[in-house]
């Protein structure tokens, strides 16, 4: 079978300091995933693992259809890019690229046409004589892709490989990585912390924390059902409004809940609407175009709001903020875990 198996991957760095406690996941040829998860979950320790440049503690790594736990990274069909490119400064963009070709023993006319070939697909070409202090970050980053794409491999790995960038250029290569995936219909592995990212890049997204995975699915479900408050909390920007369940009304009694509402799901009332509404006092208000993000204090916490600029209310010190139960993720107080209608 070809993609990349997980089983029950543990990785740990002597005694008792265990990073990653029996990961399981199974990626498809082709798919896009994307590793998200806080500082120190054991993202990057992950990619090093299928990568091959350590080895795992327990658990199995299968490569197309093979055990690949003691196979050398050169002999994994992978290839690697990092945040910090690695191009060599004294090098054309066409050497850089076909760096890793000469390696392998293939002859310089060879190299340089597939090095060509290369630099056209990331419209690279006009820049193939210049070294790397000539081009500007987002070109830089494509040359490094440019080098794990000449190797030819099936499966790329990035590691954070925008975070270097202004946020300008980030957007745009977000947009080139993922044509560039369509292109070449290879599987991609890629760890970031950005939520963003991986909602906008992912075919699934892997969400981590503490060494577990915690949930592992389409951006979609991810956003409309997370497992759990954090996972709900992790993804979405602003992030999830989360009330104790004690202060709502028209939502389910008699058991320890936390309900969350996105800020989309919440609405701003001059008047108090009919029922199921707090009053509010505005902290800021930041707009983000045709939307804005209202901020504000409630009897409940404080909340925000993402709602259409022209809905912003006009007595910032005095207005409701409404819900509609139905709206409302439940998450059980005591484990985080999320509750669905009939659990
Ligand atoms: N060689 C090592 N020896 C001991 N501990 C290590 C080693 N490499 C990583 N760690 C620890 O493993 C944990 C996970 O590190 P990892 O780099 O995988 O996290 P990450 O999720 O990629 O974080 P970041 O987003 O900050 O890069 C960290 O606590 C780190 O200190």
């Amino acid at each position: 079978m070809k993609g990349i198996i997980l089983r029950d991957i543990r990785k740990s760095y002597g005694r008792g300091s265990q990073i990653l406690h029996g990961i399981d996941m199974t990626i498809e040829p082709g798919e896009f995933i994307v590793i998200v998860g806080p500082s120190g979950c054991g993202k990057s320790t992950l990619l090093r693992l299928i990568a091959g440049l350590e080895t795992c503690t327990e658990g199995e790594i299968i490569i197309d259809g093979r055990r690949a736990n003691d196979l050398p990274p050169q002999d994994r069909d992978i290839a690697m890019i990092f945040q910090n490119y690695a191009l060599y400064p004294h090098m054309t963009v066409r050497e850089n690229i076909a760096f890793g070709l000469e390696l392998r023993g293939m002859p310089r006319r060879e190299r340089h046409e597939r090095a060509e070939a290369v630099a056209r697909t990331l419209q690279l070409d006009p820049y193939l004589d210049r070294k790397p202090g000539a081009l500007s970050g987002g070109q830089r980053q494509r040359v490094a892709m440019g080098r794990a794409m000449a190797r030819n491999t099936s499966t790329f790995l990035m590691d954070e490989p925008l975070s270097n960038l202004d946020n300008a250029l980030r957007v745009a290569m977000r947009t080139e990585i993922k044509q560039l995936h369509r292109q070449l219909g290879a599987t991609i592995i890629y760890v970031t912390h950005d939520q963003t990212e991986a909602l906008s890049l992912a075919d699934r997204v892997a969400v981590f924390k503490d060494g577990k995975l915690l949930q592992f699915d389409t951006p979609e479900a991810i956003y409309d059902r997370p497992s759990n408050q954090f996972v709900a909390g992790f993804l979405g920007a602003p992030a999830m409004n989360f009330v104790a369940g004690d202060h709502l009304e028209g939502l389910m009694q008699g058991r320890d809940i936390i309900a969350g509402f996105r800020p989309e799901a919440l609405s701003a009332h001059r008047e108090q609407p009919a029922e199921f509404s707090w009053p509010a006092r505005a902290l800021l208000s930041e707009m983000t175009g045709a939307d804005a993000i209202l901020h504000c204090e409630t009897p409940v916490g404080r909340l925000s709001l993402s709602i259409a600029r022209k809905d912003l209310p006009s007595d910032p010190d005095n207005f409701w903020v409404g819900y509609a139960p139905e709206d409302a993720l439940l998450f059980d107080a005591h484990t985080g875990n999320a509750i669905w209608p009939g659990q």
